[in-house]
């Protein structure tokens, strides 16, 4: 089955597909003459006459030159499956990075990319190009097979026929199936990415075996669909056995038959039967080839719809960063809506001038963390525009924005490498004295250096040996170290004790002095050396002030 779209993805690989084709052609002429000599040296021994020598050094060429060609299309088949695979994937990747439902959904997306692309691999490699060798092959034997019996030649056309096309016959309920089960696949391996990242919670809310239960009948739906895809495909393999080997055994008694009427000799009978399996042996291989291929035949919609999903910003400038130091901000008649929703900010007006501390306040959901989002380019605005150093976001190139703008979210994520790595994210450069600067402004350097290696202490995944504290001073050092020009803290001590907390903003203010800083904060501890504050409410600012934030800066009922 050729499917349009996944011609358009494999690209360049389209020649590549045609080089495989080609070898696979060489492959059928030698075994087609491999056939001949055999059987013309078999014809030959059965009646007795004439010198062999010649067809069997001719045989053991033919032999040496097969197993030299099988080694060329192998290496040459992996070559281009990884190349295919490096190629889709740095496609799917970049999408990843700029898709907000790849985020969304970590679980399936990791499945498309993963399982999907292995998938597609058999299908570029060995399924399309045996199919160019089906098209031609089988019938250019049987043309032969005709020329020396035309009865014959006749069958075996009729048969290769059918044992190419009966399974089409099957092809789209097959696709059809797969796509249901690639769906369930994907979903099911979501769901244990979430399951698995949840465990604590969910046993401590006791949760966990109704989850474990779900998961269970998910994957038993999985394997029932798993299992009627086998049937289908089982069905469609007997028939394209049953045509081949009816093929054979129908050409070779036509031939037998016009051996008996005398109207052909034995010599010739051998070589019909010969030629009969060389004729049937690229369809049997096709399907071989087509149960490895349409897995990723089957995940073309994951791969579409990651691929063709839209990019939460499009376009870039040329601008490189701005200068070190501080960077003015300043958020013109801002709206932006989330994709869907009917939530996000609006008509925001705000001016921060290079090197200004300013909170930003208000109660949950007013759209902070959204305009965190807005300043790093993670969403551009509907209306309005957002310019660091009185350039529109959109002229700086992505890469030096996102390297001038750090923000610090609430549940930051640490990697699974050493904390000295984790801390050297945005400046992999940074001295080592310089990382321990960065760690002691956040006050991380004491509890880093009781790790059992220290600095060099490889962490679990996302830091899970640490607490929610201990992660939030981490994130925190690795944004100092960054020495961007604008730093957001989006809630970063969150989990801090108050003391903790106190130690952790004079750490920051000290370290980050001259840069422009905006503390997004729900308690005033930690906004208290900020020289301005603004508050948000439903998307909108609701107040300002000068100064530190005091009481009057918070809704009524907020924490202080
Ligand atoms: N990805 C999203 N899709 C749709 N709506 C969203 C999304 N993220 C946030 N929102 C909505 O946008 C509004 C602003 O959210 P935002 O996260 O900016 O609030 P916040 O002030 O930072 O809240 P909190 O203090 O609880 O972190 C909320 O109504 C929220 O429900």
């Amino acid at each position: 089955m050729i499917h349009r779209r996944l011609l358009q993805l494999a690209g360049t690989v389209r020649g590549a597909i045609l080089a495989l084709a080609a070898v696979g052609l060489v492959m059928s002429a030698l075994h087609v003459a491999f056939a001949l000599l055999v059987g013309l040296v078999v014809a030959a021994l059965v009646r007795g006459d004439g010198d062999v020598s010649v067809p069997l050094t001719a045989l053991a060429v033919v032999a040496l030159v097969r197993a030299a060609v099988i080694w060329v299309r192998e290496s040459l088949t992996t070559r281009i499956g990884v190349s295919v695979r490096i190629r889709l994937r740095s496609r799917l990747l970049d999408k990843v990075a700029a898709v907000p439902e790849a985020e969304r959904r970590a679980g399936r997306t990791a499945a498309t990319v993963i399982d999907g692309v292995d998938g597609l691999d058999a299908y570029y490699t060995r399924y399309l190009p045996q199919l160019v060798v089906v098209l031609l092959v089988p019938a250019a034997v049987a043309v032969i097979v005709a020329v020396l019996a035309p009865a014959a030649g006749a069958v075996l056309a009729v048969t290769a026929a059918v044992a190419v096309l009966a399974p089409r016959l099957w092809d789209a309920r097959l696709l059809r199936n797969g796509r249901g089960r690639w769906a369930a696949f994907t979903r099911l391996s979501g769901d244990y990415v979430e399951a698995l990242r949840s465990v604590p919670l969910l046993r401590g809310f006791g949760a966990a075996e109704r989850v474990g239960a779900e998961l269970d009948a998910r994957a038993e739906d999985l394997r029932e669909r798993t299992m009627s895809q086998l049937r289908v495909s089982l069905v469609e393999s007997a028939f394209s056995a049953l045509a081949v080997h009816v093929g054979v055994v129908a050409a070779v008694l036509v031939s037998l038959a016009a051996v008996v009427t005398g109207s052909t000799t034995a010599t010739t009978a051998v070589l019909v039967l010969m030629l009969a399996r060389e004729c049937f042996r690229p369809v049997a291989e096709l399907g071989q080839h087509w149960h490895a291929g349409y897995l990723g035949l089957t995940a073309v919609d994951g791969l579409d719809g990651l691929l063709s999903a839209e990019p939460a910003v499009t376009g870039e400038g040329s601008r490189t960063a701005p200068a070190r130091g501080g960077a003015s901000v300043e958020l013109r008649d801002v709206g932006y809506r989330y994709p869907g929703a009917d939530t996000g900010v609006r008509g925001i007006d705000l001016r921060i001038e290079p090197g200004e501390t300013v909170a930003v306040l208000g109660p949950s959901g007013a759209g902070k963390s959204t305009l965190a989002r807005l300043l790093e380019r993670g969403a551009d605005p509907d209306d309005g525009s957002v310019h660091i150093d009185g350039t529109d976001l959109r002229g700086y190139a992505l890469s030096a924005l996102r390297r001038s703008v750090v923000v610090v979210p609430q549940d930051p994520v640490l990697f699974a490498w050493s904390v000295r790595e984790n801390l050297r994210l945005y400046r992999p450069g940074a001295t080592d004295a310089e990382v321990e600067a960065a760690a002691a402004a956040a006050d991380a350097h004491d509890l880093v250096s009781a790790l059992p290696s220290g600095y060099d202490t490889v962490l679990a995944e996302d830091g899970e040996q640490l607490s929610g504290g201990q992660r939030q001073r981490i994130a925190i050092a690795r944004a100092l170290l960054a020495e961007a020009p604008v730093l957001v803290l989006d809630e970063v001590t969150s989990a801090l004790d108050a003391d903790t907390e106190r130690r952790v903003i004079a750490g920051i203010f000290g370290h980050a002095a001259g840069r422009t800083t905006i503390v997004i904060a729900h308690r005033l501890t930690a906004a208290e050396r900020c020289t301005r504050w603004v508050r948000i409410e439903s998307g909108r600012v609701a107040a300002t002030g000068a100064g530190p934030p005091t009481a009057l800066a918070q809704p009524t009922g907020a924490a202080r």
